[in-house]
């Protein structure tokens, strides 16, 4: 994300100028995008107006507490939502708006254009269908390929993501939590894409397992110059394999800049409390509680006035309850939304952002 483009107090661009724009230098850009569920007759924000950039090859990696938004932004990428979610914004991906696009487009992009990998593989395979069957549905549904080069490729896959060949017979319950991963990562590699979605893909695993998975995606997707967004509630686990990082917060980015710089010295209070409570990946150190955070993150149907991480900011100050900070330069490469970076003068607007209803996929 480079805020100095669209400034707070600048309109953003119109959306015709953004479609228009070629996309080699941006794999993905998300603009704007907010996300509200309704329930309970009234209206969730789950996600805030939140924009960031993904050039081709690069790896972001968002951060959060439960509740903050993540994968309400995954889904909304590929527009996997449910009906009761309202989408605002404009997703980007190698130029053309997903939110715009008609089915047959969309479910050529699913897949093929980008693939999701989700936490929990048990949850996400079939249980009841061989794990080859599985990955070759992609390549036959979405990759346009005959069955017996499905097969040769499914081979191909396994190997890849280190399953041996006999494995395509298994049925999900046969295989370990972190063999069902692999082969959740090898279905989502099937139709070779250029967006890996990956929300939470080693949650579920031992610290061991862990640190095998995350090598294994990080050296499939570098090696194909695939972008890939990572989402975890572990900023270790992100600033360990990504290139950058958003830190999220009640529906916004509060914080995103390089990972190692994010990691080592975050600018935003909340940024530097959850670097606190994570360490690094493979440190045989227990996880501590993240430092100086007390309470939950607030009900998103019922933020506080001002800045929504204040009442559990350890660096509180009166300005916060008047001020609801907009991303700002902190730092080279970096953005921060906290009044300890913002100008005192600097108006709050949050960014514009299109509204639209999202439409279901029935998935
Ligand atoms: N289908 C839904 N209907 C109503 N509210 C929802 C729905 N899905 C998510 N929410 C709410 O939206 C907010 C964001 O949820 P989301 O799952 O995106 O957060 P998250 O950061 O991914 O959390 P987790 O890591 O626990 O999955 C939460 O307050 C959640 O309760």
């Amino acid at each position: 994300m480079n805020p100095t483009e669209h400034p707070p107090d600048t309109p953003a661009p119109e959306p015709a100028d953004a479609a228009a724009r070629p996309g080699p230098d941006r794999c993905l850009e998300v603009d704007g995008l907010s996300v509200s569920y309704r329930a309970g007759g009234g209206e969730i924000p789950a996600v805030r107006g939140v924009s960031f950039d993904l050039e081709p090859g690069s790896k972001l990696g968002v951060a959060g507490e439960s509740g903050c938004g993540k994968s309400t932004v995954a889904l909304a990428l590929l527009r996997l939502l449910p009906r009761s979610a309202r989408i605002s914004g404009r997703v980007l991906l190698d130029g053309e708006d997903v939110l715009d696009m008609r089915w047959g487009r969309l479910r050529a992009v699913r897949w093929a254009g980008a693939s999701i990998v989700f936490q929990g593989a048990m949850h996400s395979l079939n249980p009841v269908q061989r794990v080859g069957d599985q990955i070759a549905e992609p390549l036959l549904v979405h990759g346009g390929a005959a069955p017996a080069q499905a097969r040769s490729q499914v081979v191909e896959l396994l190997e890849q993501v280190g399953l041996p060949a006999w494995r395509e017979r298994s049925y999900p319950h046969e295989l370990s939590g972190g063999q069902r991963q692999r082969a959740m990562i090898a279905m989502a590699l099937a139709c070779r894409p250029r967006l890996i979605i990956a929300d939470e893909p080693t949650t579920a695993l031992d610290v061991m397992i862990q640190a095998q998975i995350l090598r294994l995606i990080d050296e499939l997707v570098t090696g194909r110059d695939i972008s890939m967004l990572m989402i975890s509630h572990d900023l270790s686990v992100l600033a360990e394999t990504c290139d950058r990082l958003a830190v999220m917060y009640a529906g916004r980015i509060v914080e995103e800049g390089p990972a190692d710089a994010v990691f080592a010295a975050a600018r935003h209070p909340y940024g530097a409390a959850l670097s606190a409570a994570f360490p690094r990946v493979g440190d045989p150190a227990s996880r501590r509680a993240p430092r100086g955070l007390p309470g939950d993150p607030p009900d998103p149907a019922e933020l506080p006035s001002g800045c929504s991480f204040r009442p559990r900011c350890p660096e509180v100050q009166e300005r916060c309850s008047e001020v609801d900070p907009v991303l700002w330069p902190a730092g080279p490469g970096r953005t921060a939304a906290c009044v300890q970076v913002l100008p005192p003068e600097q108006d709050t607007r949050p960014p514009p952002g299109r509204d639209r209803a999202s439409e279901t996929t029935g998935e």
